[in-house]
């Protein structure tokens, strides 16, 4: 399985002093390099304690020698662990002694991207291990977890078989042109499409779920100018980021910042105030704020008692699965505020009054459903599955107006070579080149 392939080593632990590092190893040369190391034969999966020496004999550190013999291993290579202490000194020199034994430097992301190519695991599990390493939230972190377990990757091969199964039967169809149209009209493939579309829509529901759970959800904060938008951005963030001045278009460009709320990511955006402008900076930061909207998770209308009704304007643009908030601000200069409909808050981002309410809402939009079957997602995946609905709708056409066989199959194998791609059933070496080169080294 090995032959022809170079031998990668790394170190596979944090950079800084540690209690313990580690350089990984994995490839062919691998067992050769651990046997210099220890001066035999290492056992397979037996922790053997070694002193880790240069070429020229003198002691780097002393550690632990590990090695997974092939295809039991996390690439499905030869690999092995030398674990030392944790410092940045010794582990350079542990690896650059592995490089002069034949091995060289891993790029990012190679010990993974081995274990696909491998079969251990397929891509969108592969892309769980990077996204369970960057995780920075709980809820984000077992998200990760599952997704690495392969629940995500299951669900979209129970739907590849359910698409693979209309395909056939099209197909079939296809091969009779005599009965062809009779075959097409036959109410089971209309139905199995139908709850193929069905099952499709559900797993795009979890999937962009999954994509808030790992990168948290986009919080657009909106509003009239001198709303208060800043003011509240930097409540929430807990620090001045954004300025704040009493002069209406302050806010120019888009402000993000990521924060947490009990463990649960958040990536607010300030946007500036929609208005109409004649100033060539604010427009543009207009055109930038409407861009943030349309891709938000969650849009933040601040606004005052008396523009709340007419401030729902800024809804506008908002797409139809993101929720709204509407927090009426500065209640510090009103005694008392009338009741109103809907999910409505009222907050002084000045004294922090209602900050906390605010905030479990937040929390509350940004884990709904995230129940304990939640998986983590990429863009990329929601990608894929919004042109497979595409693809899908098409073969609806395709069946209900011409009747075509021919172009409901072509459209069938579309979607799954679609599907295929999140999985990596289907994937170019770009795809692949751009998934595993965003991996940290080591990894
Ligand atoms: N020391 C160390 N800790 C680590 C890793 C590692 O590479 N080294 N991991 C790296 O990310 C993670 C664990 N992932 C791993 C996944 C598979 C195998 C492995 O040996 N798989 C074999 C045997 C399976 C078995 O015995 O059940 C296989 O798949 O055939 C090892 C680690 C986290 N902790
Ligand atoms: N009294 C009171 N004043 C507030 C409150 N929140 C913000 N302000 C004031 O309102 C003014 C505008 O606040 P900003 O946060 O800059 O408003 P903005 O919506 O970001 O404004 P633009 O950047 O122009 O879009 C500032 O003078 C703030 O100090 C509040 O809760 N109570």
């Amino acid at each position: 399985m090995t032959d022809g392939v170079d031998t990668i080593a790394a170190i596979a632990t944090g950079a800084g002093a540690a209690g313990v590092g580690a350089v990984r190893v994995s490839g062919p040369l691998a067992p050769a390099i651990a046997t210099r190391f220890l001066g035999r034969e290492p056992a397979p999966r037996h922790a053997h304690f070694a002193a880790f020496r240069d070429g020229a004999g003198e002691l780097i550190d002393r550690g632990i020698l590990l090695h997974f013999p092939a295809p039991h291993s996390y690439t499905g290579e030869h690999v092995v662990e030398l674990q030392g202490h944790g410092s940045a000194v010794l582990l350079d020199a542990l690896l650059r002694r592995c490089i002069e034994l034949g091995a060289r430097l891993a790029r990012p992301g190679e010990f993974t991207e081995r274990a696909f190519l491998n079969g251990k695991l397929d891509l969108a599990q592969a892309e769980a291990v990077a996204d369970l390493v960057a995780a920075t939230s709980q809820a984000g972190a077992r998200a990760a977890l599952r997704s690495m377990e392969g629940v995500f990757s299951a669900r979209v091969d129970d739907l590849l078989a359910e698409l693979i199964e209309l395909r056939v039967h099209i197909e079939a169809a296809i091969d009779f042109p005599e009965e062809e149209i009779d075959f097409l009209a036959d109410p089971i493939i209309g139905d199995k499409l139908a709850l193929l579309r069905n099952h499709l829509d559900e797993l795009l529901t979890e999937t962009r779920r999954g994509v808030r759970l790992n990168d948290g959800i986009a919080v657009a904060i909106v509003g009239r100018p001198n709303a208060g938008k800043s003011s509240l951005l930097n409540a929430l963030a807990g620090e001045e980021r954004a300025i704040v001045t009493d002069i209406a278009g302050t806010t120019r460009d888009v402000l993000r910042e990521a924060i947490h709320i009990d463990g649960v990511a958040l990536e607010l955006a300030d946007t500036a105030g929609l208005r109409e402008s004649d100033d060539i900076v604010e427009r543009e930061g207009i055109r930038r704020a409407r861009a943030q909207l349309e891709r938000c998770d969650v849009a933040l209308l601040v606004t005052d008692e008396a523009h709340a009704d007419t401030d729902q304007a800024f809804f506008h643009g908002v797409p139809a699965h993101a929720a709204r908030l509407v927090v009426i601000n500065k209640i510090d200069l009103v005694s008392r505020h009338a009741q109103r409909e809907g999910d409505t808050l009222w907050i002084s981002a000045r004294t922090g009054e209602g900050l906390d309410a605010l905030r479990s809402r937040l929390r509350e939009l940004a884990t709904a459903g995230a129940g304990e079957g939640a998986f983590s997602a990429r863009r990329r995946h929601v990608v894929a599955l919004e042109s497979v609905r595409g693809y899908l709708d098409h073969t609806a056409d395709a069946l209900h107006g011409t009747r075509s066989g021919e172009l409901a199959a072509e459209e069938l194998r579309h979607a799954q070579q679609a599907l295929g791609e999140i999985t990596g059933t289907y994937s170019s070496d770009d795809l692949l080149g751009a998934i595993f080169g965003s991996f940290c080294i080591g990894k």
